[in-house]
């Protein structure tokens, strides 16, 4: 998206950042359904006069980018997902403006769930969870779409059945070699739908986000492991792999998968002075730590993926 000025290349964007809007729908029997997203919009347009000759006849306002969020909200009159939200706000800047050529938005939804109240589903109380569903929706005037959907802040822990053994020993090594630890990690993960265009979307309203519960599950499942006894990790990096495979495997429609999984360590304590030994660690009494950590993350894709 370069372009030529005054003898250089130039490549240039502007949209808006951390717009938040939360949307409330309510069923004839009084059930509500809300949802809180954090929106950001980066478009590329031609409207390079106003960079170079002070003509600002060609650019969207930013503060019109926000105030677009809340009307095409408004104009959601039935719940969606917020995949379907990202591609409607970024059809409608590539339709409605002449100058837009790419609309990119990004949206972080935030995790309120219907809380139970005495075993009961509440009809309008929530409470907010941890991990956050994103998306980002690239749309070309052409019609062309890139949907990648993910989930941040996904912390997960299993305090066995996880070793790392057989790697590189030198005179800077001190790790010792283990069959037996805690892993521990924040799985930050992204994956890549198929469909390339606007009119290739499936149009089942609720479809992205039963996918997205979907994948959730089957990185959990495969973290994990069966509930009594569990699977065996070597490594974070074989964990990862497993992950991001079972991911392909199950999800026909999902071209690439990328995760990050830092290590978070528990450090395994031991205490002595003089006098002898306070506290002799036997997987029990551990040093939770957040820094440093060990940082691993990969990217699957299918053969013919563009990713
Ligand atoms: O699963 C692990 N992968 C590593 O690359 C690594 N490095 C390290 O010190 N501990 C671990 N654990």
């Amino acid at each position: 998206m370069a372009e030529r000025v005054e003898g250089f290349n130039f490549e240039q964007r502007h949209g808006k950042e951390r717009v938040r809007v939360a949307r409330l729908w309510k069923t004839k029997e009084g059930k509500h359904y809300v949802v809180e997203w954090r929106v950001g919009i980066s478009l590329f347009s031609d409207c390079v006069n106003s960079y170079l000759r002070d003509d600002n006849s060609d650019i969207v306002a930013t503060d019109t980018m926000k105030n677009t969020v809340y009307a095409k909200a408004k104009e959601c009159s039935e719940i969606l997902s917020v995949e379907n939200f990202a591609i409607e706000l970024a059809k409608h800047f590539i339709s409605f403006y002449r100058q837009v050529t790419t609309a990119i938005v990004n949206i972080v939804e935030k995790p309120w769930e219907r809380i139970i109240v005495d075993g009961q589903p509440h009809m309008h109380g929530f409470k907010l969870g941890s991990e956050r569903h994103t998306v980002e929706a690239i749309v070309k005037k052409s019609g062309a779409l890139q949907l990648t959907s993910g989930v941040e802040g996904l912390s997960v822990l299993k305090t066995t059945k996880s070793g790392f053994e057989g790697f590189i020993r030198d005179k800077y090594t001190a790790l010792p070699e283990t069959r037996e630890r805690m892993l521990a990690t924040e799985v930050t993960g992204l994956w890549r739908y198929s469909y390339e265009s606007l009119s290739s979307v499936p149009q089942k309203p609720l479809y992205f986000m039963e996918r997205y519960g979907d994948v959730k599950r089957v990185l959990l499942e495969t973290f994990f492991g069966p509930p009594n006894v569990g699977v065996y990790s070597p490594s974070v990096q074989s964990t990862l792999y497993q992950m991001a495979r079972a991911t392909l495997n199950r999800f026909p429609d999902i071209d690439s998968v990328q995760l990050k999984m830092p290590n978070i360590h528990f450090l395994p304590v031991n205490i002595s002075n003089t006098g002898g030994q306070i506290v002799k660690f036997n997987d029990d009494v551990y040093l939770p730590t957040d820094e440093p950590h060990g940082s691993i993350q990969a990217t699957l894709s299918r053969f013919w993926s563009k990713m």
